[in-house]
């Protein structure tokens, strides 16, 4: 088992591993004491397969759980709104604690509840997915807005995140490769060794768990370290948003839910290695294809309606186009790019695809 810590304006513990429910008892026995109620919030597919794993952790405690579309679709006012209602009549309190089960979806949305009932209450992340190991830790929750991704949030920071690395047994092929899109990512902005090792093509089902635990803690301890310096993304934070200008506009233009949130980077990943003319960008259009990221997507979608979607991003001012880029591995910086070359970039993307996938 390993623990990260992050220290944020409130710092917090990140523990790694299998059986790391078991801290319920150990370390946080007096949050869990403390609180009038404890709420849990699941992903309504996670709950299938865990909650029973889950429970049998918390049998001392009175606990009720809310369950919650499976992925994406939770991340709509009409959840948002169904948790609070859950909330009121469960007669919670400021004083209640929340438990957001599930992937980054879940995370998200409860955790943007945690941060709104009645201003304010304790939660634990508990992530199920890969792509989690990203979205637990930071403290950005968020819902969807049907004009852009993640509009409507907050910045919150859990009282902890337990990660049972066991429950990713279940993954779904498509949702292990949308979350090595995210590992990917903090390779590209932090390290060209770890970055190499990864391009190596090996199958995501041969990594055993120990390399993939090691994968996810090294992306947890680059998301931390950032995280440190700007919680509140008036800076460095923008660099975690490798691929995400692309990629949130793929997601709103497809219709959330359609693509994986992964998958999506991935891809947005791709343009923003052109635009920095990055020496790996064929060898990463390999990766993607020999991993079934769908490439052939981007050949699909008018590059007019992704601009739209693009120019209302958030690190966007007054329309702008607004991106992540490399100097190289581990060097990124915020470039604002014209819209013709923006285009000429993403036609050239396409005929470098096109190459790819003969
Ligand atoms: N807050 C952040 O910093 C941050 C960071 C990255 C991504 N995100 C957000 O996270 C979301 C994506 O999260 P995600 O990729 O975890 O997907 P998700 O939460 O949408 O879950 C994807 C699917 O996997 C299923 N699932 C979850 N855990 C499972 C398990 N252990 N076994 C089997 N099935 C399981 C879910 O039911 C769902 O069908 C996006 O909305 C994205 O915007 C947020
Ligand atoms: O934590 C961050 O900061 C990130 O940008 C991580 C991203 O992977 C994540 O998708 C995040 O939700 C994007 O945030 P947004 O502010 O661009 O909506
Ligand atoms: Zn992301």
């Amino acid at each position: 088992m390993k623990l990260l810590r992050v220290e944020a304006d409130h710092p917090y513990n990140v523990h790694i591993g299998t059986n790391v429910f078991k801290f319920f008892h150990d370390l946080y026995r007096d949050l869990l004491s403390d609180a009038d109620k404890i709420v849990i919030v699941a992903d309504d597919k996670v709950a299938e397969l865990h909650l029973d794993y889950l429970l049998s952790f918390l049998k001392p405690f009175d606990v009720s759980v809310f369950r919650i579309p499976a992925g994406e679709q939770a991340k709509s006012v009409e959840t948002f709104m169904e948790c609070h209602s859950f909330l009121l009549a469960e007669g919670c309190s400021r004083k209640t604690l929340l438990l957001a089960f599930g992937g980054g979806a879940t995370g998200d949305v409860a955790g943007f509840v945690a941060s709104t009932f009645m201003r304010g209450i304790p939660y634990i992340q508990l992530p199920t997915t890969i792509l989690a190991h990203d979205s637990a830790v930071g403290g950005k929750t968020a819902i969807n807005h049907a004009l852009g991704k993640n509009m409507i949030g907050t910045f919150y920071q859990p009282k902890a995140v337990l990660y049972d690395t066991k429950l990713l047994h279940t993954l779904p092929a498509e949702e292990v490769r949308s979350g090595m899109a995210e590992v990917i990512k903090h390779a590209f902005i932090s390290n060209e060794q770890w970055l190499s090792d990864l391009l190596q093509n090996r199958k995501f089902s041969d990594l055993t768990d120990e390399e993939m635990i090691a994968h996810l803690e090294k992306g947890i301890a680059v998301k931390a370290a950032i995280v440190e310096e700007d919680e509140f993304e008036s800076g460095m934070r923008k660099y975690l948003n490798f691929g995400h200008t692309l990629a949130h506009a793929i997601e709103g233009y497809e219709g959330y839910g359609k693509i994986t949130h992964g998958e999506a980077v991935a891809l947005g990943m791709a343009y923003a290695l052109l635009l920095s003319d990055h020496p790996r960008l064929e060898e990463y259009l390999f990766w993607c294809r020999s991993h079934g990221y769908p490439l052939s997507k981007l050949t699909e979608i008018p590059f007019d309606s992704l601009l739209a979607y693009m120019k209302k991003d958030k690190k966007s001012s007054r329309g702008t186009l607004n991106f992540v880029l490399l100097e190289e591995t581990g060097k990124p910086f915020m470039e604002m790019i014209e819209e013709k070359r923006a285009e000429a970039a993403f036609q050239q993307l396409l005929s470098k695809i096109g190459e790819v996938l003969i």
